[in-house]
């Protein structure tokens, strides 16, 4: 179908072309990209030969270095993502300390951890709004304001309601943190390092996890207000931010947007070193006309919905950091001292400790995401990644399904009268007694057998032993009987621990960053503020889910079903992903709107062809056919 193209109508083909026919076609305009006026003035040997001036001044900036100064920045924004990490890992270790000494419910408990995950999704979705009216620096200021005020709150706290009030401040704090650091990262740095710069936040998150279970280590042996300790060093790396913050400047891209043009050509050189910024400054600027002009004024997030490209970026970011979080990385964190006492480690010290180990695991592995992002771009990644998280899920799975067939038979049947209400006497084996939140398996063993096993009530205030009997003191020397609460014996926790150790190997380069790294870049300007705010706000809720639910899940669907429902949605994830996202390695910030101009789940099929584009009305499409097909 053809289109005539009215005064307000105007095509946008691939870059190259358009560039190359800019004297020509006077009236045809970029979206994609401007050309500065250095590289239209003074074609170099490249152009010369190939008659590509993108290509050389491509080339060009790929050959330059990225000034210190973009790493400083980075370093600085990066802290809140290390505080991201530190709030939500330390928790679980102040929890054991906490429930303790304040005589926490489970319910408390669990409100505790939960209502900051709850209040970063709230947060993370308003933020949207601040990061675009304030801009993205004074929202990091009000974040790291925000933590160090919720640390302090929480060290000090004399009741189990004050705990509450800094939990709730600190989760404010991090929702805000999670959508805005990412941001702020992808505009200040230059394209051939935007992936590896946002990147490292998530390095910072997974860093923030795996110092928080060694400050949990090592306090854990503070009975008494350790976990202020714990809950109020995240004070220390909030504050360094704040102070940080003062001294560095806002985001030029968010300056040009508010017209503050004097103000972003000097932040954009001051960002760039010894490099000319005439193209990229030329660039932005033609993007925000551009958008200013189609911009029908209006509520943002209901023109991201009208808007093809930018909802269907949106689709895709949302998307991403769902299948992130429905891939299971919080439960498997946080079950993973579990699946290492079913592997033979009684000590509850020991388990703190290689829970240290897990975390640094996915510490390390995000590293290798840093090292690759840029090397095999965010698809490939991604692509791999979620295939291993998959696969790992099922060797999980499998484990744990072999664990079950092999459970052990209860053989000891303590005749207490206590006993008779209990639901705990009616189970045969291991598997439905661990299964059941209210009990638990005591037992004896020697080098090849489990003998003398009972299943016993909990004591609900100290999951670590029974209410009475001979597990009633936890694990006990004197009788030689264990106690297994949560868990069976199982000679097949080795496949479990492989599982463990696949998942966070595959899981972190890839599933963990990207969601975060590709949500920083995919959307204009003028729909990055909201599209990061709901996608950050996706995964908050999503997290708040999975974790909220995984008990009960198992409960219904047993370990090994909990772990292959994941694998399943790690596989629908991957055909998401497959289908839905395009690679945005090396692009301009203001190239990547084109990359959604085709229908979504087209992606798979176009992987690596070049492309051609027409506006038309605000929108890029990457033929005249997508324009009659506009969804
Ligand atoms: O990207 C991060 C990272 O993978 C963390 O380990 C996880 O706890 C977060 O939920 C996730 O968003």
């Amino acid at each position: 179908m053809t289109h005539h193209l009215g005064d307000n109508e105007y095509k946008l083909r691939s870059m190259d072309e358009v560039i190359g026919e800019r004297g020509k076609v006077e009236d045809e305009r970029s979206l994609i990209r401007a050309p500065s006026r250095s590289s239209v003035k003074s074609p170099t040997n490249a152009e010369a030969t190939t008659g590509d001036p993108t290509l050389s001044s491509r080339r060009t900036s790929h050959q330059d270095v990225t000034p210190g100064f973009v790493y400083i920045l980075a370093f600085f924004s990066a802290l809140g993502g290390f505080l991201f990490g530190y709030d939500t890992g330390v928790v679980s270790g102040a929890m054991l300390l906490l429930k303790k000494e304040m005589n926490l419910s489970a319910f408390w408990q669990e409100l505790l951890v939960s209502s900051t995950v709850g209040a970063a999704a709230v947060s993370a979705l308003a933020g949207g709004y601040l990061n675009g009216h304030f801009g993205r620096r004074k929202c990091i200021l009000l974040a790291s304001f925000i933590f160090s005020a919720g640390g302090l709150i929480l060290s000090l706290a004399p009741t189990k309601e004050v705990l509450l009030c800094g939990r709730i401040i600190v989760g404010l704090g991090l929702g805000i943190a999670s959508m805005t650091v990412p941001v702020y990262i992808a505009e200040v740095s230059p394209p051939q390092r935007r992936g590896q710069l946002v990147t490292i936040n998530t390095l910072f998150i997974t860093g923030g996890q795996f110092i928080a279970s060694l400050v949990d280590g090592g306090f854990s042996y503070l009975q008494k207000d350790g976990w202020r300790y714990m809950l109020g060093l995240s004070v220390v790396p909030a504050l360094l931010q704040f102070a940080g913050f003062l001294c560095l400047p806002e985001s030029p891209r968010w300056l040009l947007q508010k017209g503050f043009t004097q103000k972003a050509r000097q932040v954009l050189s001051q960002m760039r070193g010894s490099e000319n910024i005439d193209e990229e400054y030329d660039s932005i600027m033609t993007n925000i006309e551009e958008e200013e002009r189609d911009s029908d004024g209006g509520v943002v997030i209901w023109r991201i919905v009208k808007c093809a490209p930018t909802r269907r970026a949106l689709i895709v970011g949302c998307g991403l950091q769902m299948f992130q979080q429905l891939s299971g990385i919080n439960t498997v964190m946080y079950y993973s001292a579990t699946i290492l006492q079913m592997s033979g480690v009684r000590d509850d010290k020991m388990a703190i400790w290689l829970a240290a180990a897990t975390a640094f695991t996915n510490f390390l592995f995000t590293l290798v995401g840093v090292w690759l992002v840029e090397r095999v771009g965010r698809r490939k990644l991604t692509l791999g990644s979620i295939v291993g998280t998959g696969l790992s899920l099922m060797v999980l799975a499998v484990g744990f399904l072999l664990s079950a067939q092999a459970s052990p038979p209860v053989t000891f049947h303590p005749s207490d009268p206590n006993l008779l209400n209990s639901t705990c006497v009616r189970y045969g084996v291991c598997e439905p007694c661990m299964l059941d939140p209210d009990c638990g398996f005591c037992y004896r063993e020697n080098a090849t057998a489990i003998f003398d096993s009972s299943c016993v009530p909990v004591n609900q205030a100290n999951t670590e032993e029974a209410i009475w009997g001979r597990c009633s003191n936890g694990t006990n020397e004197v009788t030689g009987a264990f106690w297994a609460y949560n868990y069976c014996p199982t000679s097949y926790s080795w496949i479990v621990l492989l599982g463990l150790i696949l998942y966070l190997a595959f899981f972190a380069p890839g599933m963990g960053p990207m969601p975060w790294t590709v949500n920083s870049e995919i959307y204009p300007l003028w729909a990055r503020s909201t599209g990061n705010a709901c996608s950050a706000g996706v995964n908050w809720i999503f997290n708040v889910l999975v974790s909220l639910t995984f008990l009960h899940v198992a409960q219904y669907l047993t370990y090994y079903g909990a772990f292959f429902m994941y694998s399943g949605l790690a596989l629908l994830g991957f055909l998401f992903v497959f289908g839905c996202l395009p690679e945005t390695k090396g692009c301009r910030l203001e190239e990547i709107e084109s990359l959604f101009s085709q229908r979504l789940c087209t992606c798979g099929a176009s992987d690596g062809q070049s492309v051609h584009y027409i506006r038309v009305k605000g929108g890029n499409y990457r033929s005249e056919e997508d324009v009659s097909d506009e969804e």
